[in-house]
């Protein structure tokens, strides 16, 4: 969040006292009137069949004694001039931002104290909404006694949260929650999305995302150090045949994948690569007669992959096995000109100076474990600190690197460029050769022309966009069969994923500092 405070302040020493924070509290009170007047008619716990709208909407404030508190109470002061029945709750009176203070109760605004127990109980059951200032950028570590009792209370009263640029207890630079924190609908942020808006764990607490613009940008590195790709995005990256394409236009890829042990990861593989838009599917390998049965499309070989014909790009690793021979064809495949996606079994042992002469691009795409052993750590490492992971592994190996997981991070060895935090998924993405079905799908991208950045980019968003539409519980085959749903989702209507619906910056990818 360094770059966040920087920007603020080179801002804020040119524009008058309380400009950002007067920006930030209008972009937060229109935010909720938006959300009290969309949830109206829609009867909740205490009143069965209240209508919640503006006028007379009940609010809560949490407000910390930063200036997180100070934009709540500020909105909150918006809210209550248009009707609004708007209470605080201060966590610390004394140190609750003053001048936000003032105006929340020259307008009428109530004020209490947790210490007040039953009011706030009966605050917080009967609230329309509350909106979450305890803290933001500025939080450490996870929530302290008393605002973690009082998110504890939130949660049990069951009433919609509005966060204030992050909910409370989420870490903003790694996405890590350490502790109770706060679980909201929609999180208003200010100036640029934070990781922790994008990572998860926090990423589930955060809700919708809306982004409200204060004039940040100018002052923000050029480049972000997380960015995300929008459907619209995505729909601008994949290939689209033309009239003169034939199908070695539009690219081969090759799949050197599954044994006789594992032949389903062939299988799979071959699933998620028939629907990434190549012109058509090589299989070299022992799994041909299974891939053959499903998929009589493919192009199936038995010998190496050197033999197996021209292809534009190769898919190495899925279900080879431990055998000293799954070694031996990674090396094979590395040995070709065309670009490499390694996978899974083919990321074992894989030598960094070997990737770094390739000229061609590389792709490995592990999760969590098989990071962890490239890197020489532990899972647990990998897990907590997710974007240093993937940033390490794409210099270390001079590839591009998805690191699979709840998020899926995808880097670029050069480290100038942005990591990209994908915004699909589904925790139910979470099964066995689910990962075949993505390696295939983005070395098919690779294979009609994508770099690597992008052809991952775009697999790990349609992939989790099809892990969404499978019925549930997805399958890697009921992913695969949904895979081109979730294309026609992207390129059809342009619309957004749904996780982060309301975030749309101008800029096509969002920008993180
Ligand atoms: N700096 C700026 O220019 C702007 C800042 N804005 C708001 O200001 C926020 C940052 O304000 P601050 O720097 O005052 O910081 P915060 O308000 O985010 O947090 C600091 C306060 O939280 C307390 N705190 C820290 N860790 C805690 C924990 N683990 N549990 C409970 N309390 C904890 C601290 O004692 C301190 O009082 C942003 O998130 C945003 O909401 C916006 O008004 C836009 C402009
Ligand atoms: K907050």
């Amino acid at each position: 969040m360094e770059t966040v405070r920087a920007a603020e302040s080179a801002l804020m020493a040119r524009l008058p006292e309380g400009t950002l924070m007067t920006r930030a509290a209008a972009g937060l009170a229109a935010a909720c009137a938006t959300l009290l007047a969309s949830a109206a008619g829609r009867p909740t716990r205490d009143r069965p069949t209240r209508t919640a709208r503006l006028y007379g909407a009940r609010v809560a404030l949490l407000v910390g004694s930063g200036d997180n508190g100070g934009d709540a109470l500020y909105a909150g002061a918006r809210l209550a001039r248009r009707g609004a029945a708007v209470t605080a709750v201060l966590l610390s009176p004394e140190r609750a931002h003053p001048a936000g203070l003032a105006a929340l109760v020259r307008v009428g605004g109530r004020v209490l104290t947790p210490a007040d127990t039953s009011s706030v109980s009966s605050l917080l059951r009967s609230a329309d909404l509350v909106v979450d200032g305890i803290v933001g950028i500025g939080g450490r570590g996870g929530l302290r006694p008393d605002a973690a009792h009082l998110a504890q209370r939130v949660a049990d009263a069951g009433a919609p949260v509005v966060a204030v640029d992050l909910p409370s207890g989420v870490d903003p630079d790694s996405g890590e929650v350490n502790g109770p924190a706060v679980r909201a609908a929609l999180t208003v942020t200010f100036g640029t999305l934070k990781p922790g808006l994008l990572v998860d764990p926090a990423r589930t607490h955060a809700g919708e995302v809306h982004l409200v613009d204060i004039g940040l940008t100018p002052q923000l590195p050029a480049v972000p150090e997380l960015a995300a790709l929008e459907s619209a995005d995505v729909a601008a990256l994949l290939p689209r045949p033309s009239a003169e394409s034939d199908k070695y236009r539009r690219g081969v890829v090759g799949i050197a994948a599954g044994s006789a042990r594992y032949p389903g990861a062939a299988v799979l593989c071959v699933a998620g690569a028939l629907h990434g838009g190549a012109g058509a599917v090589r299989y070299a390998g022992p799994a041909g007669d299974h891939v053959l049965a499903r998929y009589p499309e493919t192009l199936v070989s038995s010998g190496s992959p050197h033999h197996a014909g021209r292809v534009q790009s190769w898919v190495v690793g899925p279900g080879l096995g431990e055998e000293p021979a799954a070694r031996e064809l990674v090396a094979e495949v590395l040995a070709t000109e065309v670009p490499v996606l390694v996978d899974a079994d083919g990321l074992r042992g894989l030598d960094p100076d070997r990737l770094r002469t390739r000229e061609a691009p590389t792709l490995l795409t592990p999760h969590a474990g098989e990071a962890a052993a490239l890197l020489g750590t532990t899972r647990e490492r990998v897990e907590s600190a997710r974007l240093a992971a993937v940033r390490e592994l794409s210099q270390r190996y001079g590839a591009t690197v998805l690191l699979k997981g709840s998020t899926t991070l995808i880097a670029d060895p050069d480290p100038r460029g942005p990591v990209r935090a994908n915004p699909t998924g589904t925790p139910w993405l979470a099964t066995a050769g689910s990962g075949d079905v993505l390696s295939g799908l983005a070395g098919s991208l690779l294979a009609s022309g994508l770099p690597a950045l992008d052809a991952a980019s775009a697999a790990a968003h349609l992939h989790g966009l099809a892990g969404s539409l499978a019925p549930t519980p997805p399958s890697a085959t009921t992913v695969a069969a949904a895979l081109p749903q979730a294309w026609a989702r992207v390129t059809g209507t342009g619309t957004g994923t749904g996780t982060h619906g309301t975030a749309s910056p101008s800029p096509s990818a969002f920008p993180l500092p």
